[in-house]
Formats: C-alpha cells, structure tokens, sequence
C-alpha cells in the first residue's frame, strides 16, 4: 500500500475560476483537486480546461499532490480533457462517476499509449449504488492497472443516486464507506472521505474529520479553505498517538525485549505488529512536520 501518499486534505477548485486556481500555492491543502466536471458549468467547460492546463504548467504547488478531476468516460468532453492532461501533466487524473472496472481500464489504455502519463495517478471516484456493488472490481483494477492509487468516495452523487439524504451523522451511508474502504485496503489503494457541504459548519466538520479517521480513511475532501486546518490537524497524528509510538518503539528497544514479540505496556499487549505500525506513525508525523 502507498501510504506515504499524506493526503489528510484534498481541495476541489472550480477550475473555471482562475483567481480561485491562484489561490492554489498558498493553501495548506495537501491536495489540490482543480475540478473541470460538476463545479463547472457544460457552457464553460473549454474555458475552464484551459484555465486548468495554464495553472498546472504555470503554478508551483510545492509539495502539494496536484490532481485534475476529468469530465467521465460517457461525456462529450472525456478526451479532450485526457489530451490537455497530457499537456497540463497532473500527478494525477480523478476520474468520477467510476461505476465498473471497464471505466477505468477505458482511461488506462488511453493513458498507456501517452508517455506523458507514464507517472501519472488515476483516482477513482466511486459515488453511485453501483459504485458500492462494483467496489471489489473496481479496486481490483489495480492488478491490470496500477496507476490507480486511490478511491475518493463522492457522498453528494452518492445521496442524489441513491435518494438518501446525507444525514449530520451519516449513520445511513457507514455500510457502504466502510464496503469502500474494504475494497480499497484489500487492494493497498488510499482512500479519501466525501465532502462535508456545510463549510460554515466546524462542528459538523470536524465530527466528519474524527469519523473517517475512525473509520480508517487517509483523509477527507474539500470544498472551502476554511475546512483545511481541521482535515490536517485530525487525519495527523495526535500527539498522543506521538507519544505512544514513540514509548512502544523504546520499550522493544531494551536489550531484555530485543528478543521477544510480545511485550506489556500500561497493561496492554503490545506486539511486533504494534511496533511497525509505532515506526510508520512517527515517519509520517516527520513527514508532515517537515511540511508544516
Ligand atoms: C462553496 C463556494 C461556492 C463558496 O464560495 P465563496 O462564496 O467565494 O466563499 P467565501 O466568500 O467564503 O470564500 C472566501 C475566499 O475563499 C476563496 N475560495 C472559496 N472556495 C475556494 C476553493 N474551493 N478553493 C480555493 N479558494 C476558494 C474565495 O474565492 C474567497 O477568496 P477571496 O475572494 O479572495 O476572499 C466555493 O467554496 C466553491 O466553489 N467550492 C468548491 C465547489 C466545488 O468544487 N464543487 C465540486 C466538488 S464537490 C463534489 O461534488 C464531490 C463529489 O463529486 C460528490 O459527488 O460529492
Ligand atoms: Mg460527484
């Protein structure tokens, strides 16, 4: 699994707003997503995919992923967004609305025959009832396509597909999170959480932010900028998560547990498996001070 990919926030930028695009480098999203499909209107779709290719060929976004999401594979701008990919050279492309394997293997072969996307990403959105009965397939994609790294769940054509109305605890909609984040770990693909519509809303946010990381999710989608300090502070590592790591890897380090594979800490089991997971919670708290 990829999981140095660090993406707690991903921002959506409506392509079609350059000033908006502008923005992009001083933000402290960990991804930007610059959105040429629902945020942009079918009249300036052009437009908008040349604001697109000119920020992503003139814009330094640092260590920022920097992803474009596509129009998808059934609409009538599917290839020419591919062709100014090519020229525009994202990290990666966010195909939404993938409901089959098919959808990406479509966006794959073309990828293929580009040396432009050599290293680029698929993302894959999965929002539809049959996005959730096709997890599996689509995650496993992956074996014949490996440029897909990740699964964004999209919880706003999730709701409208399904005729079920986003609740403020989502209590509804956990089942078929959770059947994406099975699909995505039983592949080693990330996966990042829907976005939260109400950006004015912290709580609400933040009780979204703590619930995915409960649930296992590498971190959350954005709409607004005032939603990105909450998504990095709580997909981090807490301090006392810091702090716990770092006594589990001293206590394996004594030279009377060298040996063994279990040991007690505070009246808990702790194994080995514990200790590699210490190890990759400290590398990645490194990692994002270094960004901070
Ligand atoms: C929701 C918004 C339309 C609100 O915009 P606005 O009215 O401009 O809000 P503010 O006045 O509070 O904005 C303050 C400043 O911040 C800038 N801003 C706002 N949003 C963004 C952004 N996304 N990225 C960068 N900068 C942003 C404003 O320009 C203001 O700047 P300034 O004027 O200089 O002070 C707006 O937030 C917005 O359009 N958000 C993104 C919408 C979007 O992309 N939607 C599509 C993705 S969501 C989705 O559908 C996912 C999935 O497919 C699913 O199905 O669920
Ligand atoms: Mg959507």
């Amino acid at each position: 699994m990829n999981t140095t990919i660090d993406c707690r926030s991903a921002l959506y930028m409506p392509a079609v707003q350059e000033r908006v695009l502008a923005k992009g480098p001083k933000l402290a999203a960990d991804a930007i997503i610059l959105d040429l499909e629902d945020a942009v209107a079918p009249d300036v779709k052009e437009l908008a995919r040349e604001a697109a290719t000119t920020a992503l060929k003139e814009l330094d976004y640092g260590y920022r992923i920097r992803a474009l999401r596509i129009n998808g594979n059934a609409t009538p701008w599917f290839a020419d967004d591919v062709a100014a990919a090519m020229q525009a050279r994202p990290d990666a492309l966010v195909l939404p609305k993938v409901e089959s394997a098919a959808d990406i293997h479509a966006l794959n072969e073309l990828m293929d025959k580009q040396p432009e996307a050599a290293d680029m990403a698929i993302w894959a959105m999965v929002e539809s009832p049959m996005a959730v009965l096709n997890a599996h397939a689509i995650a496993k994609c992956v074996q014949d396509c490996p440029r897909l790294s990740l699964l964004v769940v999209g919880s706003n054509d999730l709701a409208r597909e399904s005729n079920m109305p986003i609740s403020a605890d989502r209590t509804l909609l956990l089942p078929w999170l959770m059947s994406f984040i099975a699909a995505a770990r039983a592949y080693g693909l990330n996966i990042l959480d829907g976005v939260c519509n109400d950006f004015a809303d912290e709580a609400r946010l933040r009780q979204e932010c703590l619930q995915g990381v409960a649930m296992g999710m590498d971190g959350k989608t954005l709409i607004h900028p005032a939603q990105i300090a909450i998504a990095n502070e709580v997909f981090a590592p807490s301090a006392s998560a810091i702090e716990d790591a770092g006594v589990i890897v001293a206590t394996f380090a004594e030279p009377q547990n060298e040996a063994l594979g279990v040991v007690k800490i505070n009246g808990r089991m702790v194994e080995r498996l514990h200790l590699d997971m210490a190890k990759q919670l400290l590398a990645r708290a490194d990692r994002l001070a270094e960004r901070n």
